[in-house]
């Protein structure tokens, strides 16, 4: 049975990383338009590096919890299963799952906006920094800002029109192309699971729903 998984920032809350749309929540302090664009950037990159230093150092401080874990149990097990994040933390590879897709990108990835090359980010990224290929500085994060196109929507695809089970883990389903997965995944026959805090605003479109903390929810699912 092939299973696709995609994950939220839902599922890094318990490790202390903060979610996005929550009352606390990380667009409750920044606006996404000033740090999560493309124009955002150019209009004050300083400001941009400055936000995904603080998020890279509390991804630093975290660690993964027992979803995440369990998940890295699962894809161990079950190599038919594909894990797709939207989040940009390393807790799942640091939970053990292997074969992680991040559709959105990696805090710990810097990339030069001048020759598109990627190399492993310094903690703290300045404008001024080079390429290590084309000496360009037109160094950024390496991460899927609003209105650029997530990575790897192929392969994502293609297992989605082939997958048996979908399950939405800590998500909101408020952001596109992936809340709309479970639409193609549905598409194509397959079960369709939401394991959340509490119903999403996508939660009518899955068969079934289990709520609660990710780290009770996901470990129950998994064992
Ligand atoms: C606001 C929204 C309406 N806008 C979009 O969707 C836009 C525009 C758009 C495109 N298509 C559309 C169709 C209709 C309307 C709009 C659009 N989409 C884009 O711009 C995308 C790019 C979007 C990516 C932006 N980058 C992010 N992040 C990376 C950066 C960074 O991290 O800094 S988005 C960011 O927010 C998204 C949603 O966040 P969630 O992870 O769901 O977190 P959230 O806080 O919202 O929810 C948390 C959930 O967890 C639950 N929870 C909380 N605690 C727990 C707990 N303890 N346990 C369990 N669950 C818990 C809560 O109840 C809640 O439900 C994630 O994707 C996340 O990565 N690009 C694009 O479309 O390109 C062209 C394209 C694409 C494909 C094909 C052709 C063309």
């Amino acid at each position: 049975m092939s299973i696709v998984i995609l994950t939220g920032a839902g599922i890094s809350a318990e490790s202390g990383l903060g979610t996005f749309r929550d009352k606390d929540g990380l667009w409750s302090r920044y606006d996404l338009n000033d740090v999560a664009t493309p124009e955002g950037y150019a209009r004050n990159p300083e400001m941009v590096q400055d936000f995904y230093d603080a998020r890279r150092a509390n991804c630093r401080g975290a660690a993964p919890n027992a979803a995440h874990q369990a998940l890295g149990r699962l894809t161990a097990a079950r190599p038919d299963t594909l894990l797709v994040t939207q989040n940009v933390d390393d807790l799942h590879e640091r939970g053990g799952a292997r074969g992680v897709v991040h559709m959105h990108g990696e805090l710990s990835r810097a990339l030069c906006a001048a020759c598109d090359h990627r190399w492993d980010a310094p903690e703290a990224m300045a404008v001024s920094d080079t390429c290590p290929a084309c000496n360009a500085t037109a160094t950024r994060p390496d991460v899927v800002w609003f209105g650029e196109m997530p990575y790897h929507m192929d392969r994502i695809y293609d297992a989605l029109i082939t997958a048996d089970l979908f399950v939405a883990i800590g998500t909101s389903g408020s952001v596109y192309p992936a809340a709309g997965f479970v639409t193609e995944a549905k598409r194509a026959g397959a079960e369709t699971l939401e394991l959340n805090l509490e119903p999403s605003e996508a939660y009518g479109l899955f068969d079934a729903g289990r709520y609660g903390p990710a780290s009770q929810i996901v470990p129950l699912w998994v064992d």
